[in-house]
């Protein structure tokens, strides 16, 4: 009565595809096959239909146009045991989702986060010192600058050593989300516990109940603190501290289910933005170590805008004059996606796309892997050339496979791109980021390899992280 269900490769009469899909590589092999089958892909596991998208096209058409049929969310197994389920990012599409949304997305507009750019400016200048003193930890140097810049944004807590508790928590934290970012795709679909045995266990269940504690520690201990500081009218301003001070105006302090609500939202902050930033800016010092061209494109408009040397740091307020450092972001984003096949989204009801079946639960994935190479939006697509987005090329920037779609597009997205902008500006500022030399001073050009799973991320690789100029070392060690 719908149609077809669309294309996809072979499958077996009673497993479906669950030997063929993918068990790595997910979005090249999901890509391959939408040359072959087209840009909407139908895959069936355990009789579950999933959906891959392949274009700008498909994921615009459904996932936005109607977006009032595509906004729920499959259940999660893995992140349900660790007590997450009641966070946005999981959450069903309802008026719980309604609640959350409104309370990350209200002071996150693309204006509200201008807030947060003394923390992002002074973490940057952090980041730039560490990396200075010692440049083969640059992983770890970023790691620190996102926890530290959430844990502000979030709370208003200003880390000043490594040995801060909050910084310690989230720590832990960031091992959780690495480890259990690390369930594959498959594991992610409620079927995932009857997978035969030669799929990856369910080693999480047992991690999961382990850990599901720390959530805990993150959300109650700094939401108390600032419950105090507030009282004693020594808060910093933050994410958490805005919200209980509109709740105290419109009289809604005392609302049980709003407080729970506001605790768990500013849990999120964390668990959604620090692992993802993370992961982005990796990606960036990655391509940067690869593509030493591309980037001395941006250095120069730096220096043009800076002065020569550079005569001194960039600002937020610079970012206007620097297409090529925005293109840098973009190219970085295209390049490779931290949430590479995004987050699941499910259809509410049967729809038919260009005479196809979408059936009602499918499961809908947007491949990011083929939308970076849409040959109906990007030319050359292998290529990192941050001067696509200037005219006259004028390539749209890679917001949808970066953040998302529809009603459950990203609602960090704004912040996330003055974090990466101010980082790519700064690094690239004053340091030039090179491949590292083998035993006989020859360049070893870092592989292109990622993590396989929910998020991802580089493979540990090397790279040479120097500063530019003498006048380059001077600014960064006078900060
Ligand atoms: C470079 C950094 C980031 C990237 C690449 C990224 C990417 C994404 C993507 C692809 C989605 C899925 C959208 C969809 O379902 O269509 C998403 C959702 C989400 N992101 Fe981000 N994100 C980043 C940073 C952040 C930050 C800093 C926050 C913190 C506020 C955040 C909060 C969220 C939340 C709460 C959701 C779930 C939204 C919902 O389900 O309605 N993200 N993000």
């Amino acid at each position: 009565k719908h149609g077809n269900l669309p294309p996809g490769p072979p499958a077996d009469p009673i497993l479906g595809h669950l030997r063929t899909f993918p068990r790595d590589n997910h979005g090249k092999t999901f890509y391959e096959w939408s040359k072959q089958y087209g840009d909407v892909l139908h895959l069936n596991i355990f009789g579950k239909s999933v959906v891959v998208l392949n274009s700008h096209e498909a994921a615009n058409d459904l996932l936005d146009k109607r977006s009032a049929i595509y906004s729920d969310r499959p259940d999660f197994p893995p992140f349900n045991l660790l007590g997450w389920d009641n966070m946005l990012v999981f959450l069903r599409y309802g008026p719980e989702f309604q609640l959350h949304r409104r309370l990350m997305q209200q002071p996150l507009t693309r204006e509200g986060v201008a807030v947060f750019r003394p923390v992002q400016t002074q973490q940057s200048h952090i980041l730039l010192q560490n990396l200075l003193a010692s440049p083969e930890e640059f992983e770890a140097h970023i790691r620190r600058f996102t926890s530290a810049v959430t844990l502000e944004m979030t709370y208003g807590h200003k880390v000043t050593s490594d040995d801060d508790a909050y910084l310690q928590v989230a720590d832990q934290m960031n091992v959780v989300i690495t480890t259990m970012s690390k369930c594959s795709t498959l594991e992610l679909f409620p079927s995932a516990k009857h997978l035969p045995a030669w799929f990856p266990g369910a080693w999480f269940v047992r991690y999961a109940n382990k850990h599901r504690h720390l959530i805990w520690d993150m959300a109650s201990k700094p939401f108390q603190q600032v419950e105090r500081e507030l009282a004693a009218g020594t808060a910093q301003p933050s994410f958490l501290s805005m919200h209980l001070e509109d709740m105290e105006r419109d009289g809604t302090r005392n609302d049980a289910e709003a407080i729970a609500a506001l605790k768990t939202a500013s849990a999120h902050m964390w668990t959604a933005g620090a692992e993802t930033t993370w992961s982005t800016l990796l990606i960036f010092i990655l391509a940067a170590a690869r593509n030493p061209e591309a980037m001395r494109a941006a250095q120069a408009e730096l220096d043009a805008v800076l002065g020569p040397g550079p005569a001194r740091l960039p600002t937020f307020e610079d970012l206007d004059d620097l297409p090529l450092v925005w293109g840098v972001v973009y190219e970085t984003l295209r390049f490779h996606s931290a949430l590479p096949l995004g987050i699941p989204h499910r259809a509410m009801a049967d729809d038919v796309y260009r005479d196809m079946h979408i059936p009602r639960d499918a499961t809908v994935l947007v491949n990011a892997t083929a939308l970076a190479r849409d040959p109906a939006v990007y030319s050359d697509p292998e290529r990192f050339w941050p001067g696509r987005y200037q005219a006259p090329h004028s390539e749209p920037p890679p917001t949808g496979l970066g953040f998302g779609f529809g009603r459950r597009v990203c609602p960090g997205r704004h912040l996330a791109e003055a974090s990466l902008c101010i980082v790519v500006a700064s690094v690239l500022a004053v340091f030039d980021i090179a491949p590292a030399k083998d035993a006989q001073g020859r360049d070893v050009l870092p592989e292109v390899r990622f993590t396989e799973a929910i998020t991802s991320h580089p493979e540990p690789f090397k790279c040479r992280i120097s500063p530019r100029s003498e006048q380059a070392r001077r600014l960064v060690e006078d900060l």
